[in-house]
């Protein structure tokens, strides 16, 4: 049976909830082969505490495999009253406090099958998940650990921090960090138009000068796999020689990132209990783009509370997932969908923050929730930040509907998302009122299932 730390506090004992109105009471099961024993116990604390439905339904993940062992971590979490409440404006869980009668919330978490360890539960309690990638074979008891928090981290969090110095060392962070970029966005701004990609739109091609928006961003669509076309938009950045250094660095990372990004994305799908042949047509459905990002650094103005500059608005990407390299420069933040309180994700050396978009929540059935971020970046010191992203959505060109997994759909997770074509959604992310949705749930204004008694399934 796997060792989890215990939730008991300094004086020996496990705090009760009356005792701490706003902080969470947890306690966990360990399970071996017992899910059906387990679920039996959860329906009947739900009786006791009458804990909405829906609130049990949420958090998730019992695996079918009886062979296994499987971890749970349960948190009972009381209501803040809304007066202190400081996200009154975040379309989550945490600020629908106000309206819910002062019983205890019932969080289900599952934490992995398999040899998951006493690491994730600490990781969990405390924040994101991390965990180290460097040479993991599939198969292996390492693997099999590592599934288990990403997992775990991904369900809670909808994003996990990993450790891949493999795909991120020194060489390509300076080649990136240092060369690449610098050299990129020095070009004139008529330099960077050249590149045949400009538009000012949402997402698709160089994005800058806006008025009002601090950063500019440049996309690389299908860099990996199609190398070809890097070279011919560094072509038409650098016209003399095309920047082979450049050209080969961002190949470079959307080679190795992608591979991360595809093994993470099959952890996280086998981990919830999908098989191997829907994880494998779902990852073959996909394309990507590498995206390179510089914020302008902030001036003494732009200072918000705490020092820190808003550069990137509260919001959820629309694609499937994104993998995000930060560099010296940190303001990558993560909204903790438990309390809404705002999670910084430092950037590390080696570090890539793996996170859910809204293509991510439907396939997965909202077992995997989207990732609510957004970046403030520091004023003192005047620097500019980089970040380098990895996106995954679904290929142009074939299937366009998405849909839950068969397997992470059943009686104890009914459909969440009715199935939606994923062009679709993304215009409406761009319409007046997916903008006006953005800092809220646009994806449950689109295509959330509502249930029989006209409720949105969420918690209300
Ligand atoms: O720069 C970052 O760290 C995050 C960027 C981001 O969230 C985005 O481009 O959607
Ligand atoms: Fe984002």
């Amino acid at each position: 049976m796997a060792e989890i730390p215990s939730p008991m506090n300094s004086s020996g004992s496990i705090p009760s909830p009356m005792s701490s109105f706003n902080s969470l009471f947890w306690s966990y099961i360990i399970m071996e082969s017992k899910w059906p024993k387990f679920l039996y116990f959860c329906l009947s604390l739900r009786c006791v505490i009458a804990a909405p439905t829906k609130l049990v339904d949420h958090e998730h993940g019992v695996s079918r495999n009886k062979q296994q062992k499987h971890v749970f971590l349960v948190q009972l979490q009381t209501p803040r009253p809304a007066s202190s409440h400081p996200h009154t404006k975040q379309d989550l869980p945490c600020c629908q406090c106000h309206k819910a009668p002062p019983f205890v919330f019932l969080h289900l978490t599952h934490m992995g099958s398999g040899n998951g360890e006493a690491t994730t539960t600490k990781q969990l309690m405390e924040g994101i998940g991390k965990v180290d990638l460097s040479r993991l074979e599939p198969g292996t008891p390492g693997w099999t650990r590592a599934r288990a928090t990403v997992t775990a981290s991904m369900a809670a969090h909808g994003c996990v921090v990993l450790l891949a110095h493999d795909a991120l060392d020194e060489k390509l962070r300076r080649a990136l960090f240092g060369r690449a970029l610098p050299e990129l966005f020095a070009l004139p701004f008529d330099g960077k138009k050249r590149s045949g990609a400009f538009s000012n739109g949402p997402h698709i091609g160089y994005e800058g000068q806006v008025p009002a928006v601090a950063l500019e961003t440049v996309p690389f669509p299908d860099a990996a796999d199609d190398p070809g076309t890097v070279r011919d938009l560094a072509g038409r950045l650098w016209p003399d020689d095309g920047n082979p250094d450049f050209c080969e660095t961002i190949v470079a990372f959307a080679k190795n990132v992608l591979e991360v990004e595809a093994a993470v994305e099959r952890m996280v799908l086998e981990g919830l209990g999908a098989r191997e042949e829907s994880v494998a047509k779902h990852l073959a459905s996909q394309s990507h783009a590498v995206r390179v990002t510089l914020y302008g650094a902030p001036g003494e103005d732009d200072a918000g509370g705490g020092g820190v500059a808003l550069a990137l608005h509260a919001h959820r990407d629309e694609h499937m997932t994104t993998v995000i390299a930060q560099h010296e420069v940190g303001g990558l933040e993560v909204q903790d969908i438990r309390d809404g309180r705002w999670l910084p994700v430092p950037p590390e050396p080696g570090t890539l923050v793996f996170m859910a978009g809204d293509q991510f929540a439907v396939v997965t059935n909202g077992r995997v929730p989207a990732c609510m971020h957004r970046v403030r970046t520091p004023v003192a010191g005047g620097r500019g930040r980089f970040s380098v992203q990895l996106c995954r959505r679904r290929r142009e060109g074939g299937d366009p509907v998405l849909r839950a997994m068969e397997e992470l759909v059943d009686e104890e997770h009914p459909l969440m998302y009715r199935p939606c074509n994923h062009k679709e959604y993304r215009a409406f992310r761009y319409s007046e009122e997916g903008q006006r949705l953005r800092e809220r749930d646009p994806l449950k204004a689109f295509c959330r299932v509502v249930d029989k008694l006209g409720a949105s399934m969420e918690m209300e």
